[in-house]
């Protein structure tokens, strides 16, 4: 039985709402307006406008619940975020029952600014996970997931460009991914209320696996990821996309495995960048796991920093996955 249904039907409609402020800013804005933040990725208007969408639904039905936000407003506040400011007002706007005046816009974005920690309730959210993916009209996901005492219990992904069966990639597009601790994975179409269970692949050997990793070599080692695939005897090339869309692919068997794999030492991954999905693939028969196999720990603020880089696949080939990454990465 599920013990967060009201927030479950909460998050789901949060994640829809702000997955059509994405859709819509990429079908409007053709050059899409972008402000570089101080770790060099890109914002947009959408970025900003679906943290704003989703904390001001969540406000609505959990106005306790603390928001661990990627994003601030910071670089809105100021004269020259005046233009930004406005096009991101009239957007969330556009999706929101009830009109926001500006000051209540930019509090409801800054509501994301919690510390973390290991107590209580508290929500984490990617607006965007994938900035660059959507800019290029490729992969990203609205990411929103609910931690309870440093724990994740729930997870909700809207994923727009996804097809909703990976074999038919023309085919329709834009996939919802929901998981509850203890109670399963699940996918939907955008387009449908009904769920359906997803499970990983049933894989009988890792040399038909398939792994995913970034696009972006800057977040994941390629080169180290190749190494690790031959040493494991996958023939099978990398599938490279954006975001947490592919922890959705890993739980819906699509792949069988996902390398993050450090490229500087000093980057700490953010909790917003895993939360919801190493919920999904742990309630899909995956195991999620740092380099050095320690679980993921969501519990100490906004990073992982206890971790470094991520390992996620099939219970079944875990072991063998692991021992080959460290192998390569820890007895370089
Ligand atoms: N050096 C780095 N190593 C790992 N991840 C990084 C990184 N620099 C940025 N990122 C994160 O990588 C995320 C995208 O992951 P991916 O490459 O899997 O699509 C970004 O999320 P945003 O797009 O939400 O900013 C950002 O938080
Ligand atoms: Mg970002
Ligand atoms: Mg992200
Ligand atoms: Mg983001």
């Amino acid at each position: 039985m599920s013990v967060f249904a009201a927030e479950r039907a909460v998050a789901i409609n949060a994640v829809l709402q702000a997955s059509k402020v994405c859709q819509k800013v990429f079908k409007q804005l053709v050059n899409n307006e972008t402000i570089t933040k101080k770790d060099k990725s890109p914002v947009t208007v959408a970025d900003f406008s679906a943290q704003a969408v989703v904390n001001t639904i969540l406000y609505h039905s959990f106005p306790n619940d603390p928001i661990i936000g990627e994003e601030d407003t910071k670089d809105l506040r100021v004269e020259s975020g005046k233009e930004l400011r406005a096009k991101i007002h009239s957007l969330t706007n556009s999706i929101l029952d009830d009109p926001l005046d500006e000051t209540t816009l930019l509090d409801a974005i800054d509501r994301g600014s919690y510390p973390g920690g290991s107590q209580g309730r508290m929500w984490t959210l990617d607006p965007i996970d994938g900035t660059k993916g959507f800019l290029r009209g490729e992969q990203f996901a609205v990411c929103l997931a609910l931690l309870v005492d440093g724990k994740i219990q729930l997870g909700v992904m809207g994923c727009p460009n996804l097809p909703v069966d990976s074999k038919v990639p023309e085919g329709e597009k834009g996939c919802l991914f929901i998981a509850e601790k203890g109670q399963g994975a699940f996918q939907r179409k955008f387009s449908s209320t009904e769920e359906t269970k997803i499970q990983m692949a049933n894989i009988s050997s890792i040399l038909e696996a398939s792994f995913c990793e970034s696009v972006e070599a800057a977040h994941s080692s390629h080169g180290d990821a190749a190494k690790i695939a031959s040493l494991l005897g996958i023939t099978k090339p990398p599938i490279r996309m954006d975001s947490q869309c592919k922890y959705c692919s890993v739980a819906r068997g699509d792949a069988d495995i996902y390398l993050r794999l450090p490229t500087r030492d000093d980057y700490e991954e953010n909790i917003w960048d895993h939360a919801s999905g190493a919920l999904l693939v742990q309630e899909a028969g995956g195991i999620v796991s740092d380099i050095y196999s320690k679980p993921l720990d969501f519990s100490l603020g906004r990073t992982l920093k206890s971790n470094k880089g991520v390992v996620v696949s099939h219970s079944k080939i875990y072991s063998q996955v692991i021992e080959v990454v460290q192998q390569v990465l820890l007895k370089k």
